[in-house]
C-alpha cells in the first residue's frame, strides 16, 4: 500500500472534496484521519498529519508501520523560495534537507548529515525538481527568506524534510510533490502584521488550487 502524507486540515478538506469522500469512509487515528481510494489497481491511504515535524514525522511513523506502506507521497504546499517560479507551480524535489538542525553561526546552515537524496530517475524528467527545506518555522519573514535563497533553497514547508528523513530510516521510498501557495514578502514596505495576515490569506486561497492540480496532474504518476 502507498501512503499520500498531507499536513493541515485545509489540504486535507481540500483532498477529500476532490475525491467526493462520504463521512463513512473518514477514520481518525491519534495524528488525524485517513480515508481509502484505489488507482490504477493501487490501495492508497489518504492520512492527515498535523502541522510541522513532530507531527509529520508521527503521523507517517505510525502509517507505515500500522499499514505497512511500500512508499510515502508528501502532497500539499510549500513556500515559494527561487523567484524564477510563480504561485501554483509544482515541484517533484530530488533533495530534501532540514536547514534547522544546527548553530548556524559556528556550523553550516546545511548538514550533510539531514540531506535525504531522493532518486526520481525511473519517474522521467517532465516536471519541475530542486532541493526543498524544510524547518519547524513558516518561511515569512524576509531576512529567512533571504537566507534560504543564498542557500540554493527552491522551496520550503514544514515538514518533508523530515518525512524523508525517516522514510529513509525505515526503507521507505518517499516521492514530495509540492505546489506553491506563497511567496514570502519584504515586510518593510508593510506592517509586520498586515504582511503575514496577507500571506496566510493567499496561502489560505491557493491551498485547493494545489492539491487539485496535484492530484489531477501529478499523483498517477508516482503511484
Ligand atoms: N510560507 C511557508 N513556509 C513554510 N511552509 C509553508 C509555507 N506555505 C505553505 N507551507 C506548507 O503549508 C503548511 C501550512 C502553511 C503555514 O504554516 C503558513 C503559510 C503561510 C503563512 C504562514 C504564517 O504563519 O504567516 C504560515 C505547512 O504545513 C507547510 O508544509
Amino acid at each position: 500500500m502507498i501512503g499520500i502524507s498531507i499536513a493541515t486540515k485545509w489540504e486535507y478538506e481540500a483532498t477529500l472534496e476532490y475525491f467526493s469522500i462520504k463521512d463513512n469512509e473518514r477514520f481518525g487515528y491519534p495524528y488525524g484521519e485517513y480515508f481509502m481510494r484505489t488507482i490504477n489497481d493501487t490501495e492508497l491511504v489518504f492520512y492527515s498529519t498535523g502541522v510541522r515535524k513532530v507531527n509529520g514525522v508521527g503521523g507517517n511513523q505510525y502509517m507505515i508501520s500500522k499499514f505497512n506502506l511500500t512508499k510515502v507521497i508528501v502532497a500539499g504546499t510549500c513556500a515559494g523560495i527561487d523567484d524564477k517560479f510563480s504561485n501554483l507551480d509544482i515541484f517533484v524535489p530530488d533533495k530534501a534537507v532540514q536547514y534547522d538542525c544546527t548553530v548556524k553561526e559556528i556550523e553550516p546552515f546545511i548538514k550533510q548529515s539531514f540531506i535525504v537524496d531522493i532518486d526520481l530517475s525511473k519517474y522521467g524528467n517532465d516536471f519541475y525538481t530542486g532541493t526543498i527545506g524544510t524547518a519547524d518555522k513558516a518561511v515569512v519573514m524576509w531576512k529567512d527568506y533571504l537566507e534560504l535563497k543564498e542557500n540554493k533553497i527552491i522551496i520550503a514547508d514544514t515538514e518533508a524534510g523530515a518525512i524523508a528523513y525517516i522514510c529513509k530510516k525505515n526503507d521507505v521510498e518517499c516521492i514530495i510533490i509540492k505546489g506553491i501557495s506563497d511567496f514570502p514578502t519584504e515586510e518593510s514596505n508593510s506592517d509586520n502584521f498586515d504582511s503575514n495576515i496577507e500571506q496566510i490569506n493567499i496561502y489560505l486561497e491557493n491551498t485547493p488550487k494545489v492539491m487539485n492540480k496535484i492530484f489531477g496532474e501529478y499523483l498517477k504518476r508516482f503511484i
